[in-house]
């Protein structure tokens, strides 16, 4: 690759050159409109923060349309070796078709390179409307497991015979009389391991106690699917007692001392553990989550979950701090080093070409990659610059319909505007 050089991983690190080869996906619908703003402004904030002495080597690899136009292959080989050779890579959305057609590319390149953690930081700027009263007390971090669960794609179409035998085994074999409507269902199927779990809960305690966090809850719905999200709360808090000892205390360890002393001996250990600057990992229920995160935002600190609660999470989340337009994502194998940087939010076909959405969210996976890379110089001009063209009223279309007195500006010109910003 002209001039660039390859980012290496040893023993966990990653080396990264001064002129890294860094792969990108254009991606489909708005993809090519918000990569074209995000690319200008990276590039502007790595030129601005090193002066030439750091610059990526951007090299476009092909997913998505553009690929199955060019090559006939919706996720050609080589875009996943090249990923692999290069380590670290950073993509705009692709469609996946509903109810039939291919499986998603996006969960597939996940799957291909098991980049078992999704992490998905959620954090108010200064000035974004949002529907809530204090938004400023959102602050959390998702980790999703990205290789598991439904996502897996393990799933029998209604009135075939794969389903007909699936059902046959369930009912002559398993001793299953629950299936309301044996001959029109379809069946999925929900894989949970103890390793998928244990490697992920285990990089958002890790995440916790790097980044000075107080808390990860472990979200799940054990109480209705044991044996999967409950299996993950209690080999959560497994990983959790076993791998991280006293900086962590656990509810499970709040639920013993109850059983033995009473809740207020359990109370004083949690608080004693609170002062001395643990992290307490805890847990609830999807459902009264998803209303607590509403009324008690500050009470969540990083959140790790399965895959499927992540993704309804990360979407409801991203609505507190501003929408799906500001909501960034990186999708990592902690272990191999490999990780590819996305949005949140998809390809908003009705958007597609008009030069029109918030490019926030795919420049904010840019800054996560930029931070990731260790460039934090250039990841602090990005978010500066967001911060200040945000405060001077200067947005794309989602947030000037929701402010007062903005001025509107294109995809493009909102990347102008950071440029300008960058000091
Ligand atoms: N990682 C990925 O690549 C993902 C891909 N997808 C795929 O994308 C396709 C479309 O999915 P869909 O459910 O419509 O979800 P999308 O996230 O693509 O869009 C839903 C709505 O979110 C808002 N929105 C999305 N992106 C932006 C942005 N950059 N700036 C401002 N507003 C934005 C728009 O809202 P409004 O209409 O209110 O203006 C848009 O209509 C599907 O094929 C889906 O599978 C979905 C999620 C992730
Ligand atoms: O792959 C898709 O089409 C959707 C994925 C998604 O919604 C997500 O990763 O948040
Ligand atoms: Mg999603």
């Amino acid at each position: 690759m002209a001039n660039g050089e390859k980012i290496t991983v040893q023993n966990g690190q990653l080396n990264v050159p001064n002129h890294p080869i860094i792969p990108f996906i254009e991606g489909d619908g708005i993809g090519p409109d918000i990569w074209a703003a995000a690319s200008r402004v990276l590039d502007a904030a790595v030129e601005k923060a090193y002066k030439g002495e750091k610059k990526i080597v951007w090299t476009e690899v092909l997913a998505g349309e553009k690929a199955h136009n060019q090559t006939g292959n919706w996720l050609p080989d080589e875009t996943l070796e090249k990923i692999r050779e290069y380590i670290i890579a950073i993509k705009g959305p692709l469609t996946t078709p509903i109810g039939g057609g291919f499986r998603s590319l996006n969960v597939a390149l996940r799957q291909e390179l098991d980049l078992f953690a999704c992490v998905r930081p959620v954090r108010w700027f200064q000035g974004v409307p949002s529907p809530i009263k204090r938004p400023e007390l959102t602050d959390m971090v998702i980790f999703r497991e990205n290789t598991e669960d439904i996502y897996a794609g393990i799933e029998y179409q209604e009135g075939t015979p794969e389903v007909k035998k699936v059902i046959d085994f369930l009912q002559n074999e398993m001793g299953v009389s629950k299936i309301r409507f044996p001959e029109t269902s379809g069946i999925g199927i929900k894989p949970i391991s103890e390793e998928g779990t244990k490697r992920l809960v285990r990089a958002a305690i890790q995440y916790a106690i790097t980044e000075g966090r107080k808390n990860v809850t472990l979200v799940h719905k054990g109480n209705i699917m044991k044996f999967t999200e409950g299996a993950f709360k209690n080999w959560g808090y497994e990983v959790a007692e076993e791998e991280f000892g006293d900086k962590v205390f656990t509810w499970a360890e709040y639920d013993r001392i109850v059983e033995k002393d009473g809740k207020d001996a359990a109370n004083n250990a949690q608080s004693e553990a609170e002062k001395a600057g643990k992290i307490i990992v805890k847990d609830a229920i999807a459902d009264i989550f998803l209303q607590q995160i509403l009324t008690r935002p500050a009470e969540f600190d990083v959140v790790a979950t399965m895959n499927l609660n992540g993704d309804y999470i990360s979407d409801a989340l991203a609505a507190q701090v501003g929408g799906i337009g500001i909501a960034p994502g990186a999708n990592i194998n902690y272990e191999s080093g490999h990780a590819i940087f996305e949005a949140t939010h998809g390809t908003a076909p009705k958007y597609a070409g008009l030069d029109k959405v918030n490019p926030s969210s795919v420049i904010l996976s840019g800054v996560l990659m930029l931070e990731h890379l260790g460039w934090r110089e250039a990841a602090n001009l990005v978010i500066n610059a967001i911060e200040k063209t945000i405060a001077s009223k200067v947005v794309t279309y989602d947030f000037a319909r929701l402010m007062e007195g903005a001025t509107e500006v294109k995809t493009s010109e909102f990347g102008d505007a950071l440029i300008k910003n960058m000091e």
